[in-house]
């Protein structure tokens, strides 16, 4: 559905782009991770047709119009309420009358806006805005959706709201590029992962092959002494653990693989 090819982007002398590759699927859900400036967004711009690149190829397989993307830095007119919002760009994507009223009833439902819906967009809260932000993407149910961080500044139940919906797209037969910070979010979504680093994609695969090998930690708190195991197997670490005791735990604690913990690891190795 989306395919790019060694794209490079220079901004200046900050080389964003160098050499971006990236695949993702009808029905698959693509979770793009990486630190700040590891050129995430301006793939997502290039991917999306709105910056150009200064080589490589980018390859959609499907018309712009079946395309959505809600962008990081948030492109919406204040002064438009939600539904005006969604009306425009619904009719962008070429939803009339009654399918454009059913398409903004069913988003703002999903997403959680239906009492925003005749606000203004300039007096939603940030987590709001992000929100229609989404909808605006979702709103024609594209075959490929492009999200960028559409979660920052979420709350939990908002959060949720949207990766079900993202979850449903994708169940659909849509192919998804989610960009987050946040690794629960992309095993949630049953994501593969591609890992983004100083402009290019230096691991790719499912969350199990990437994070299976990493070591976690298992934390065992007593009275007077704490145990911490670095281990690849939190759970039979634990066990062990707990089978050799003779004194009372008052507190366990298991920290799986990390974000950080895949950084480092695929850093050290690329
Ligand atoms: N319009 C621009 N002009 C100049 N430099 C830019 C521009 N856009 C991005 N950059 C630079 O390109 C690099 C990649 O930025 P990009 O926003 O793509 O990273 P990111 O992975 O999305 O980061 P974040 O996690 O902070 O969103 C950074 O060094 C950034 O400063």
């Amino acid at each position: 559905m989306l395919k790019v090819t060694g794209l490079v982007k220079r901004f200046g002398a900050t080389l964003a782009l160098d050499g971006f590759s990236l695949e993702a699927r009808a029905g698959e859900i693509v979770g793009l991770v990486g630190h700040n400036g590891a050129g995430k967004t301006t793939f997502a711009e290039v991917a999306s047709g709105l910056v150009k690149p200064d080589e490589g190829q980018v390859t959609v397989g499907v018309p712009r119009a079946e395309t959505g993307f809600a962008p990081q830095r948030l492109a919406l007119y204040p002064s438009l309420t939600v539904r005006e919002t969604l009306r425009l760009f619904g009719g962008l994507a070429g939803l009339r009358r009654r399918a454009l009223a059913r398409a903004i009833d069913e988003i703002a439902q999903s997403l959680m806006l239906t009492g925003f819906l005749d606000r203004h967009v300039g007096v939603l809260s940030g987590g709001q805005q992000r929100r229609a932000q989404a909808a605006t993407a979702m709103l024609h149910r594209p075959a490929l959706l492009m999200l960028d961080e559409p979660t920052a500044g979420a709350d939990p139940e908002t959060r949720k709201a949207l990766l079900d919906a993202v979850a449903a797209r994708a169940a659909e037969g849509a192919a998804v590029v989610y960009t987050t910070h946040y690794l629960p979010e992309l095993a949630d979504l049953g994501a593969t992962l591609a890992v983004a680093r100083a402009g290019r994609i230096i691991a790719r695969g499912t969350a199990a092959e990437l994070l299976g090998g990493l070591p976690g930690e298992v934390r065992l708190s007593m009275d007077d002494e704490e145990i911490r195991v670095t281990t690849t197997d939190p759970t039979a670490t634990l066990a062990e653990l707990l089978a050799g005791l003779d004194r009372p735990v008052r507190a366990i604690d298991v920290r799986r693989p990390s974000l950080d913990d895949l950084y480092r690891a695929v850093a050290h190795a690329a």
